[in-house]
C-alpha cells in the first residue's frame, strides 16, 4: 500500500470528544479514492458506488499528522476496487480501514464507461511514453 497523502489535525477536524471527527476523516478517504481514480483511470467523471463496513480502530487528537494509503485490489470493466487505510505517520497506528471500496468511471450521459485499464500507472511513465 502506498501512502500518499498527508493531514494534520487541526481544532476544526475535532468532535465534541476532542479526537478526530469521524465524518471528516471519511470526506478525506473518498476525495483521495476519487482523485487516484481519476488519475488511474483518466477520466475526471468518476464517483464512489460502494463502500464495505468502516472500521474505526485508533482515533487521532489535535496535532497528530495521519496519512491515507491506497492499494489497487482490482481493475474492472468500468470499475476499479480500492482499500483505503488511515494511519498516524509517527506511530503508525492505524485509525481506519475501508477494506473494500469501488469507484466507477461514467460517460457523458451518467452511465458506466468502460475505462480499457488493466493496471496501476504512473505518470511519469506516461509522460516518457509521449516524448
Ligand atoms: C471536470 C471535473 C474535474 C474534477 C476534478 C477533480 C475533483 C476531485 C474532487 C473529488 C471530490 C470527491 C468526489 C467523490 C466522488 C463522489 O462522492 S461521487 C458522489 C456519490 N456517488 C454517486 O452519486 C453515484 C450514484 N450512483 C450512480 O450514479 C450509479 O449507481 C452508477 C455509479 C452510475 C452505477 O450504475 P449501475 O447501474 O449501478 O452500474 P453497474 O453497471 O451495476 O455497476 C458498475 C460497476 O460497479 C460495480 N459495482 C456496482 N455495485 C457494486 C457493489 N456493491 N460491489 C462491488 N462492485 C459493484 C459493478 O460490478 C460494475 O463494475 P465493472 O464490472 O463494470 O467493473
Amino acid at each position: 500500500m502506498r501512502f500518499h497523502t498527508r493531514k494534520w489535525i487541526k481544532p476544526q477536524d475535532l468532535n465534541p470528544n476532542g479526537t478526530l471527527f469521524g465524518g471528516r476523516v471519511l470526506e478525506w478517504i473518498d476525495e483521495e479514492c476519487a482523485l487516484y481514480s481519476i488519475i488511474q483511470l483518466e477520466n475526471p467523471k468518476t464517483v464512489t458506488k460502494y463502500m464495505s463496513e468502516i472500521n474505526f480502530q485508533n482515533s487521532a487528537k489535535k496535532g497528530d499528522i495521519i496519512e491515507i494509503g491506497i492499494e489497487v485490489l482490482k481493475f474492472g470493466t468500468t470499475s476499479i476496487q480500492l482499500r483505503c487505510e488511515v494511519r498516524n505517520k509517527m506511530t503508525r497506528s492505524s485509525i481506519i480501514s475501508i477494506e473494500k471500496i469501488i469507484m466507477v468511471t461514467l460517460d457523458e450521459n451518467g452511465k458506466p464507461k468502460p475505462h480499457g485499464k488493466t493496471k496501476v500507472e504512473f505518470v511519469k511513465d506516461r509522460l516518457n511514453d509521449k516524448s
